[in-house]
């Protein structure tokens, strides 16, 4: 085994494999040698020493490809450290509370393997992407579209990643 690191996103409209590329580069500044994936492209994950893995919460739940790939893969999982992140428009100014709730998305996935740390990050809502279905819920819901992700505070927690000795191998 080596020092390489996956990164493991889910997405429906592409605003979560930013965050993934954000939290790569953050990485690679401290000299890491990482891969970006989308979770439907990735069936081999040996010869890595760490994976992060990370969805966006639609309906207070990360999308099932997520829950499928921890399925699939929990033996593997098991013997290295796995760390998650979230993308949603709840996780704007994130509170304890609001934490704790936005955690309980990532139960499905918590079934086959433990997370060490998450990440919590603003996500994207791009009105011209969305399905007639999507864009009625976020009117209902009355969720403001735009693009709240935060790039530097996506930099920072994958550098505290490293110094919290996570990925210290
Ligand atoms: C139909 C719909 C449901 C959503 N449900 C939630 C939710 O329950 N909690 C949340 O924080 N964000 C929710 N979001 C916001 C998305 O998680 C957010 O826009 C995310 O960044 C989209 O990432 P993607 O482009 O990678 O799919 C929802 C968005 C849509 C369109």
């Amino acid at each position: 085994m080596n020092n390489r690191i996956l990164v493991i996103y889910a997405t429906k409209y592409g605003a979560t494999e930013g965050i993934a590329t954000a939290i790569a580069e953050g990485l690679q500044k401290h000299d890491r040698d990482v891969d970006v994936r989308n979770v439907k492209e990735i069936f081999d994950i040996s010869g890595y020493s760490a994976v992060i893995i990370g969805s966006p919460i639609y309906y207070g739940k990360v999308l099932p490809e997520l829950v499928t790939f921890a399925s699939l893969h929990k033996n593997m999982l098991h013997e290295i450290p796995v760390i998650g992140f979230l993308s949603g428009y709840s996780l704007l100014d994130i509170s304890p509370d609001k934490k704790q709730a936005a955690s309980a998305a990532f139960d499905p996935v918590r079934e086959h393997i433990e997370l060490r740390d998450i990440g919590y990050f603003a996500g994207k809502i791009a009105e011209e992407q969305l399905s007639f279905k999507d864009k009625t819920v976020m009117k209902i819901t009355g969720v403001k579209p735009g693009d709240y992700r935060n790039m530097e505070a996506v930099y920072i927690w994958a550098q505290g990643l490293i110094d919290l000795c996570l990925l210290q191998l």
